[in-house]
């Protein structure tokens, strides 16, 4: 097969060796070891009736990654061989289990019936192949492609246009579940982040490029699987002829203009999925060309910073996508989390987008009944999928049917609400594309499909009667038979005189008579026993079989048979019609995902107050009183509590005459909303330019091109970074690649290091940004030294949060307003949180010290002209004693009477509590 990938388990020289010898072993063991030897980069799952068995060396891999026991099957070369098994029928999860270990599996099915086998002779071994390759970009099983849509499936595959100063790199991706094709092309310095926005399971490269070590390590970092493929496979000829084939086109102009590596990246892709499928097509959708330069590029350190579709904790409940999502369907959440990773640099899209979500949120009663509509729709996409790769069920067929009837319904829903009020562009095109779902088709499914569907085609009864005579006839024969059986347990009671005669049925001996032990000899004796035939006694029955019986049930098997074999033909064809219209059903799949994305983004403004923002190519960001979209909706749920509108106005491109600062430099206490207030100008950034409306009371935002959010970072041990150099790592990057249309928002950058170091580097970044990027920059520190940078440079500013102190305590009141802090707090929210009080004394002494000195306090300083800890008790911050030192020295506990002293010890008490 040639497909080897480094995360899988390698074949060890003694299974190698085991595997060549095939003399004097069984001819199942013959079997086995051929296909394994031809999929030794795989763990072979072989079908042995109910089970999964695995060998040799897999049994203990297996095994110990699944915890399952190991046991032993007969003798290989005179050793035991190993071997462990899972139920078919819990096959998915232990599958699921392999996956996410890097492992690939290799799925051996047995090809033909056992009683086929037995026809060739008594010895003669089941048929078996291998049906496909399970690896993490090839999943399609609906229990291993976990329901939730943040978790993608895709398979990548990567090629490189050309070398040199600046390599540029072509990325192909296929979703297995929905047979959504993309390709695009970015430079290195983009590839995390564009790994990051595509997710995919499994990475797919040319040999020559899988053994680069930035290339490796990128896919590392993306938690992807590394599969090298040969050279040969990344034929962009090929990859062009392939796509023109499946899609049935003479030409790809239509879809976009694919570069050749492009085409060489398709071509891997595609040969690959035909591998790990084994001949099966899956479904392709025509494929989309994504321009970098459409994009809004993110990198992956911001994608994580932002919680875009999984939050830290690597959940979606959390992140912005749990928060904004309202649609109702499973199709739709996964619109609208592609939508959130890949938000647009293109004006007159991003606006297309609004008006439709525009259009929607001002028509609540449409707005319900396109929502209503949708809800009855079933996943179409994946249905396709499933019908595509020969895994389809009669349900599937039926969850296309319906699905038809659904897109009509909205269709000429919309349509009619255009009518009188004229649709946007976006759901015009939507109502167009549903309208073209292929009625004929949902036609012959209503025609044939039965109303109860069974969730497996084997197990027949899905055709509707009256639908195929033949099929029909065939079912009367059976179930006339099986009439006349059960009419035949009362005849036989009465021929007999045996009142208890039943008439059973079981696998072993079929339809069978059956008598209590007491009865038995009526049955034995003449007249009855020419009839009765004797099979088996049990500890309370006899059971006995007629020659009427048989002749019934072979009747009914075979009809039963034949009823079966004609479904499956119908469902066959049914299928294959299914297929033929797959373009204009993949399209209708699409648009009801894009409608309903609409509908609940509309649905969100309207419950949330988002507005319209307003999308141009000018560099201004100006938000009236902008929210944070997480951060809002907690607090409601947990504290019931409003959430404070903050505004910000910037303008990028470093026109000195600007009406706004183009870089903000947030001061203010901790806990003092910094963080919030940058990241929601962030988010902001990401939902206009996405096309959905955005938490605030209105908004103007310039189009950004590339957008940045660091933390001052936690360090990184896992990749051996300490949190300085991640620190400087990524900065760099924002320092290198910000233009005057990026968007940059900085938190704390320099904290990692020593006060000075720290502070020089972000006061010289911050010059930087302002200079040469020109960027749009929020900049939150807690070096008010940085402020000074307002008086020095023209485009910057100075915000701080506003607090109210109080009774020595203070209040956050969360209020972004114009200037610098006036002072830092810190030791405030120390109280806050629960540090012992002569610690936050101590800290207060030293403040006060370092204020007066005015600079960097050297650390013998301290130490000479301040108290220590012991003495902190006695002293006052100034060095005076403190009231209860001067208590005590008045105190002389020999003049005390015993009453006097314990009053003396509660008013020292006292005086501690009040210090
Ligand atoms: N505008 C707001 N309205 C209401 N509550 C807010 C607002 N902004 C922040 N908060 C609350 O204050 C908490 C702390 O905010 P945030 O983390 O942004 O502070 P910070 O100034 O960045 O603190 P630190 O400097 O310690 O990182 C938030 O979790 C939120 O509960």
């Amino acid at each position: 097969m040639g497909l080897q990938s480094e995360t899988v388990m390698t074949v060890d020289d003694t299974t190698k060796s085991q595997l060549r010898a095939p003399e004097g072993v069984t001819p199942m063991m013959a079997q086995y070891l051929e296909i394994k030897a031809a999929n030794a980069d795989s763990l072979l799952f072989y079908r042995m009736g109910d089970f999964y068995e695995m060998f040799f060396e897999d049994a203990s891999v297996a095994s110990r990654a699944l915890g399952i026991a190991l046991t032993k099957r007969g003798k290989h070369l005179g050793e035991d061989i190993p071997m462990c098994g899972v139920p078919v029928h819990a096959a998915d999860d232990y599958l699921q289990k392999l996956i996410a270990l890097g492992h690939r599996v290799a799925v051996c099915e047995q090809t033909e019936d056992p009683a086929e086998a037995k026809k060739r002779g008594a010895k003669a071994v089941v048929r078996r192949d291998v049906v496909r390759l399970v690896t993490p970009g090839t999943l399609t099983e609906e229990s291993l492609l976990d329901a939730a849509p943040t978790t993608s499936s895709r398979l990548c595959s990567g090629s490189r246009t050309e070398t040199g100063a600046e390599p540029r790199f072509a990325l192909a991706s296929i979703d297995i579940s929905t047979g959504e094709l993309i390709a695009a092309t970015c430079r290195l310095t983009d590839m995390p982040g564009e790994l990051a926005r595509i997710r995919p399971g499994e990475v797919l490269a040319g040999e020559d490029l899988a053994s680069d070590e930035a290339i490796r390590n990128l896919v590392k970092e993306a938690g992807a699987a590394l599969t090298p493929c040969p050279r040969a496979h990344f034929d962009s000829v090929r990859g062009e002829r392939a796509l023109k084939e499946r899609l049935g086109v003479a030409a790809l102009d239509a879809f976009g203009e694919f570069s050749r590596a492009e085409l060489a990246a398709l071509a891997g892709l595609l040969t690959y999925v035909e591998l790990t499928q084994v001949g099966r097509a899956p479904l392709l959708r025509p494929p989309r060309k994504e321009s970098a330069d459409k994009l809004l590029l993110i990198d992956a350190a911001t994608r994580v910073n932002l919680e875009l579709v999984r939050s830290n904790q690597g959940t979606r409940a959390g992140s912005l996508l749990a928060a904004i999502d309202r649609t109702v369907t499973a199709a739709a959440a996964r619109e609208l989390a592609s939508r959130l990773s890949s938000p647009l640099t293109d004006g007159p899209a991003v606006n297309a987008r609004l008006d439709a979500v525009g259009y929607l949120a001002d028509e609540p009663r449409l707005r319900q009944d396109l929502r209503d509509g949708l809800k009855a729709a079933p996943d179409l996409a994946r249905a396709l999928a499933r019908l595509a790769f020969g895994r389809g069920t009669p349900r599937d067929l039926g969850a296309v049917q319906t699905a038809i009837g659904a897109a009509h319904a909205l269709a000429a829903r919309l349509l009619n609400a255009g009518e009188a009020l004229g649709l946007p562009r976006e759901l015009m095109a939507i109502a167009e594309r549903l309208a073209q779902a292929p009625q004929a088709v949902a036609a012959s499914l209503s025609a044939a499909l039965a109303d109860e569907l069974p969730v497996n085609a084997r197990d027949g009864g899905f055709v509707r009667p009256g639908f195929d005579t033949d099929l029909d006839e065939l079912r009367a024969l059976r179930d006339g038979s099986r009439k006349v059986i059960a009419g035949l347990q009362a005849t036989y009671a009465e021929a007999t005189g045996i009142k208890s005669l039943k008439v059973r049925h079981n696998s072993v001996l079929g339809y069978f008579v059956e008598v209590t032990a007491l009865h038995a000899p009526t049955l034995t004796a003449a007249p009855h026993a020419e009839t009765f035939i004797h099979r088996q006694t049990m500890a309370n029955a006899v059971r006995f079989s007629t020659t009427e019986l048989a002749e019934l049930e072979s009747r009914i098997t075979s009809a039963a048979e034949r009823a079966l074999a004609l479904e499956l033909d119908i469902f066959a064809r049914l299928t294959a019609e299914v297929m033929d219209a797959e373009r204009s059903l993949s399209s209708a799949s699409a648009a009801l995902a894009e409608l309903d994305a609409y509908a609940g983004l509309a649905e969100l403004a309207v419950e949330q107050r988002y507005v319209r923002p307003r999308v141009d190519d000018s560099t201004v960001f100006a938000i009236e009183e902008g929210r944070h979209p997480m951060v809002e909706q907690t607090l409601r749920r947990e504290q019931s509590a409003d959430f404070i509108g903050n505004d910000c106005r910037l303008r990028g491109g470093g026109d000195d005459q600007n009406d706004a600062p183009s870089a903000l430099v947030v001061t203010g206490p901790n806990m003092g909303g910094k963080s919030t207030f940058l990241r929601q100008n962030a988010l902001i950034v990401v939902l206009a330019q996405a096309g959905a409306f955005v938490p605030a009371k209105s908004a103007h935002i310039g189009l950004v091109d590339r957008l940045f959010s660091r933390v001052g970072a936690a360090d990184d041990l896992a990749r051996g970074r300490s949190t300085f150099m991640v620190e400087m790592v990524e900065t760099a990057a924002i320092l290198n690649q910000a233009t005057p249309r990026s968007f940059v928002v900085l938190d704390e950058i320099g904290r990692g290091t020593a006060t000075f170091d720290g502070l020089s580097i972000a006061w010289a970044a911050l010059e930087y940004l302002h200079e040469v990027n020109r960027s749009r920059v929020l900049f939150a520190t807690h070096y008010h030294e940085l402020t000074a940078l307002a008086d020095r440079l023209p485009r910057v500013a100075n915000a701080t949060v506003e607090v109210k102190e109080w009774r020595e305590a203070i209040v956050f009141l969360y209020r972004v307003k114009m200037g610098a802090a006036d002072r830092s707090y810190g030791i405030h929210v120390a109280k806050l949180a629960g540090l012992p009080a002569p610690v936050l004394d101590r800290a207060g002494a030293v403040l006060a010290e370092l204020e007066k000195a005015d600079g960097r306090p050297k650390p013998a300083d301290l130490a000479g002209d301040l108290p220590l800890f012991q003495a902190a008790v006695s002293t006052r911050p100034d060095g005076s004693p403190s009231k209860l030192a001067e208590a005590l020295r008045d105190y002389n506990p020999d003049g005390m009477t015993p009453k006097e002293a314990l009053e003396a010890l509660y008013r020292l008490k006292g005086l501690l509590d009040d210090a």
